[in-house]
């Protein structure tokens, strides 16, 4: 379902990088014995997860749908960008869709709090809360205020069926407060990190809220689990693309890779991909910086840059997908005043597949630009597991090559001790 074309990349894998390597660090691994390993929950889970707690979840999902017309899913990083991800990737702009979904407690902006509490006035909204450790301070506070509009609009009682926590399954702040008020809860496994979360009630639960297929989801996170699983050398997709970083950034000099949709409805999958790489790997003075860009768009505003700015700090990797979630065609017109009746032979997605071509052309035989490419067979439901999967695998190889550990994330917490220091939260 993804393959990588190194084609466009100027890497050598078979002569920039030890296969052996590559082995040994598949074996840590499978083994579980690298660093972090008490956080590989997520290798396992498509396989592993508790199919009684999710069919609760499909049940307590279908009666919360029943009742709203808006959710309100509150979370920040691994807790909601998955989710998000999944929604925009998925569900897009698709209103016929009963349930509008709006994300909340990513942000301590007052202005965004403020427009959203007054556009919930005359909403009929329900609450899913994320957050693995309970106590992280945007979702607190988002919480706080919506969980009290939500029982001033509807009441104390009918708030125990439209609110819904995911988090820790014994401990915690928002575990105590759910179970003191009568709240539903779902676990966040404790042997998976934020970021490796969304295959988890993390994600799945308010995409079963939002209406979307989450069997599919899982069934293409458990074939990529499968394929990857019988592959423990170069002959493994993920790793031939944490490969082709790692050798870009550690032999090459690259600082900064930037992953690029042609797909707008893939631009929250970025931000997921952000953290994911961000957090997994930015350790100990090492690693690329991960950024993003969604083409045509950015062309016209960075694609300036790519072309011809700094050299030898940032590649790409570009994801290009076969089949489309949809396709649309370009109307003839009798008067053809826009002259773009050359384009009618073709669908948009055709259109968009040579943009591709021309752009591979242009930043890396023209800009010097190295490409790695993904393809990707298609983009739905069964897509999204598998490349949750297959990044997730590919990061903790990436990871382990840099000799950091994946699953932590102690810089985080600098600014948190900062901030909380600053505000005066009592020890
Ligand atoms: O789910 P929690 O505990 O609220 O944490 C949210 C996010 O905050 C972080 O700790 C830091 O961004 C992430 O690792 C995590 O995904």
């Amino acid at each position: 379902m993804i393959k990588v074309n190194l084609e466009y990349a100027s890497v050598d894998l078979a002569k920039e990088i030890k296969d052996g390597d590559i082995q040994k660090i598949d074996a840590m691994i499978r083994n579980k014995t690298g660093e972090g390993a008490d956080f590989l929950g997520w290798l396992d889970w498509p396989k592993n997860y508790d199919t009684k707690e999710f069919n609760a979840m499909k049940k307590v999902a279908k009666q919360l749908r029943a009742k709203i017309d808006t959710l309100i899913v509150i979370g920040i990083g691994g807790s909601y960008l998955g989710t998000r991800a999944a929604d925009e990737m998925l569900r897009g702009l698709n209103h016929t869709d009963k349930v509008e979904v709006i994300y909340a407690g990513h942000t301590m902006s007052s202005t965004y709090t403020d427009q959203l509490t007054k556009y919930l006035k005359n909403k009929k909204f329900g609450i899913v809360v994320v957050s693995k450790s309970g106590t992280t301070t945007e979702p607190g506070i988002a919480f706080r205020l919506l969980e009290n509009q939500l029982i001033q609009q509807f009441g104390l009682e009918a708030a125990k069926e439209l609110i819904v926590a995911v988090t820790d399954k014994a401990k915690g702040a928002l575990k105590t407060l759910a179970d003191q008020k009568g709240y539903q809860t779902f676990v966040i496994p404790d042997d998976i990190g934020g970021r490796f979360s969304v295959l988890t009630p993390v994600g799945i639960f308010p995409l079963m809220v939002a209406g979307v297929n989450t069997d599919k989801i899982l069934d293409g996170a458990k074939k990529a689990m499968k394929k990857l699983a019988k592959q423990h050398d170069l002959s493994n997709s993920a790793y031939q693309y944490a490969a082709a970083r790692y050798i870009l950034n550690t032999k090459h000099g690259y600082k900064m890779e930037a992953l690029v949709s042609y797909e707008l409805q893939m631009q929250l999958l970025t931000e997921w991909w952000k953290q994911l790489f961000g957090e997994s790997e930015g350790k100990n003075g090492k690693s690329l910086f991960p950024t993003s860009m969604i083409f045509s768009t950015d062309l016209h505003s960075l694609g300036q840059w790519v072309q011809e700015g700094t050299r030898k700090v940032m590649f790409e990797t570009v994801i290009r997908v076969a089949k489309p979630l949809a396709d649309v065609k370009v109307p003839k017109d009798k008067d053809n005043f826009d002259e773009l009746n050359y384009l009618t032979t073709k669908t948009l997605h055709e259109i968009n597949s040579i943009a591709i071509e021309g752009v591979l052309d242009a930043h890396v035989n023209v800009g010097k630009m190295p490409n790695i490419v993904l393809e990707f067979e298609k983009m739905n439901e069964e897509m999204f597991g598998y490349l949750v999967y297959w990044f997730e695998l590919a990061v903790a190889m990436s990871a382990y090559l840099l000799e950091v550990n994946p699953f932590n994330q102690p810089g985080v917490e600098v600014y948190k001790k900062n901030m909380f220091k600053l505000l005066g939260k009592p020890e």
